[in-house]
């Protein structure tokens, strides 16, 4: 929780004194109340006291409560603008942290719980702060002014009140060594609601389809359960602590007046006076003691439930990337659009075996480079060493003849195109959709939409986008709910072409057409995309087999290269793709 106070930034630091100097300026006006009431009390038990000096001590306390109340105003709105904008500085550290995140690191947290980590963490501890702030700070300097104020003015009293300030404390270690654990389980708890609520309503349709909305019911009940159980037990905990303090106050109030009459009924007539006024002013601070002891335990139950959460925001923010930024803009003279891997192998975080083993080609600018091997060959694990979503284990990927290690992350990346597998749709339009990315930024509109047309049209888009009822301002929702899968893959493509990339890779990006649709996206591409090179994931013979250079992958292995004729030649895995796919005459063509 300190270490997370290192974010807070100038502005904040300097709120927070704000705030300290309004705290103590309330503690202050506060312990200057039993002050004035003890005058009072002295000149009503004073015989020929004036009525005119009641009402002046009386018009002070007045004023002072009003001071008081603005001080407790003013902490409050510092405090809450204080945790408010921290809170939002967290979130974007975190967001922002995330988005540097590789596939390693995304996959040792899960994303539930980073969403978890950003939203409700984030909410806790922003309640710590302003609780904190509140209390935490105002307890201590309240419960030192007021001791220091009672000290002297009978030790019968202080005892009782040192009595009650134990029996507090150790009530609120208890409370602490129950709740602690329940607090961090608590989280860990909130990230398995956010998990299976995630997984309920991304696979809607599967749970519809197999009629199993009873057994997602069960699990969503089962952590649900888990989750309110431990609540309650917390809250339950926490629920005793205020008629206890109560209690323990209200004991310590009776306590003092009973010593007091004691301590009146044994002194002389001189002394009655002044015990009397004695006692109302030392009863008015112990409760100031009591209150702050209770305020600074409500902190302490706070903190751990804040610790946790600040504790796993950290995580995050201390997680440094794997993937990090070379100095590199841009690549040797000489040799744009070239790409090589040379021995390459990659072993995926955690696993025991590599994916990847002594892959190494080259294609020269303007090329296309096919990919081609049964499911879970690794083929989309080596195309996506290119822009660098994972880093190799050995050996070197080469973009126009540097390391992709030793380029800046968004130089590398502002040279590719990359149609993924699973097409993805931002809400927006079919025009933000296309348009997407730092490069469509500052480019006149006109410009843009006309770019935008001509990759719709690249991607055979053209067509369907025409058809829908705002052309290329019409919506598109979230994930692209509103459009079918192939239309997705073509606004997916048509964004890739948008960039006009040095290199262009497809990770089995036409699976979804149909096969004329499939040739016509390909010799528009050929034809409209001179001198890109292309790197091209496919399961159809048809789709890479006019492509340059073929590699044929086998459990991570390369198993042949070269064209399609060739490897019809020398290549049996190639050759039984083949065969299982083209006709006789297909393959004697
Ligand atoms: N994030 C990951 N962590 C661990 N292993 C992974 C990960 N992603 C993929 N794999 C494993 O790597 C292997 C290759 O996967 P990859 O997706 O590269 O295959 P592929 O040839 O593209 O398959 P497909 O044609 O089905 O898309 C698979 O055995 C898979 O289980």
């Amino acid at each position: 929780m300190i270490r997370i106070c290192r974010y807070l930034s100038k502005k904040e630091v300097g709120q927070l004194f704000l705030v300290l100097l309004f705290i103590v300026a309330q503690v202050w006006l506060d312990l200057k109340l039993p002050d004035y009431m003890a005058d009072i009390t002295r000149q009503v038990e004073t015989p020929g006291s004036q009525m005119g000096e009641i009402w002046k001590a009386g018009g002070k306390m007045l004023l002072v409560s009003f001071l008081s109340l603005a001080c407790a105003v003013l902490t409050s709105y510092f405090a809450v603008r204080v945790a408010s904008s921290f809170s939002q500085h967290l979130r974007s550290l975190e967001f922002a942290k995330v988005e540097s995140f590789s596939t390693a690191e995304l996959g040792r947290f899960s994303t539930a719980s980073l969403i978890t980590r950003s939203t409700n963490d984030v909410t806790q501890v922003q309640m710590f702060i302003v609780m904190g702030l509140m209390m935490l700070i105002k307890a201590p300097i309240m419960a030192v002014w007021a001791v220091f104020k009672i000290a002297g003015k009978g030790y019968e009293w202080t005892m009782a009140t040192a009595i009650a300030v134990v029996i507090l404390l150790v009530i609120v270690g208890l409370l602490m060594v129950f709740v602690m654990p329940k607090f961090k389980r608590m989280q860990t708890l909130t990230d398995n609601i956010n998990q299976v609520a995630r997984e309920n309503l991304t696979g809607l349709r599967v749970v519809r389809a197999y009629n199993a909305e009873d057994y997602q019911e069960d699990k969503f009940t089962k952590a649900n359960d888990e989750l309110t159980g431990t609540q309650l037990s917390t809250t339950r905990a926490m629920g005793v602590m205020m008629p206890v303090m109560n209690t323990i106050m209200n004991g310590l109030m009776l306590a003092v007046y009973w010593i007091g009459a004691y301590l009146i009924n044994a002194a002389g007539f001189q002394d009655r006076i002044t015990l009397f006024g004695n006692m109302v002013v030392f009863s008015s601070y112990a409760v100031q003691v009591i209150m702050s002891f209770l305020l600074m335990s409500m902190v302490f139950v706070l903190w751990p439930r804040a610790d946790v959460s600040a504790h796993r925001i950290m995580e995050v923010l201390d997680t440094k990337p794997s993937i990090t930024d070379g100095s590199q803009q841009t690549g040797k003279s000489g040799e744009e659009g070239q790409v090589a891997f040379r021995n390459v192998s990659f072993t995926y975080p955690g696993a025991s075996a590599p994916i990847l083993e002594d892959i190494d080609f080259s294609v020269k600018k303007g090329q296309t480079v096919a990919f081609i091997g049964s499911t879970g060959s690794g083929k989309s694990t080596l195309i996506n060493l290119v822009p660098r979503f994972a880093d190799v284990s050995d050996g070197q990927v080469l973009v126009d003849g540097v390391d992709v290690r030793d380029y800046e992350v968004k130089a590398l990346r502002d040279k590719i195109g990359y149609v993924p597998q699973q097409s993805f749709m931002f809400r927006g339009t079919v025009e933000s959709n296309v348009a997407y990315g730092d490069q469509a930024e500052g480019v006149p509109e006109t410009e843009k939409l006309e770019r935008v047309k001509q990759a719709v049209g690249v991607a055979q888009a053209e067509e369907f986008v025409s058809g829908m009822p705002d052309s290329y301002r019409s919506p598109i929702a979230q994930g692209g709910s509103n459009v079918s899968g192939g239309q997705k893959q073509r606004l997916s493509i048509a964004r890739a072409v948008w960039r006009k990339p040095e290199i262009l890779i497809f990770d089995d990006s036409f699976s979804a057409l149909d096969f004329k649709t499939d040739r016509q996206v390909r010799d528009a591409l050929k034809t409209q995309m001179k001198g890109t090179t292309m790197m091209i994931v496919a399961q159809r013979i048809g789709t890479i087999m006019d492509a340059d250079q073929i590699v044929v992958l086998d459990q991570g292995r390369i198993v042949g290269k070269g064209t399609h004729q060739e490897l019809l030649k020398t290549c049996e895995v190639y050759q039984q793709i083949a065969k299982s796919q083209l006709t006789e005459k297909e393959l004697a063509a």
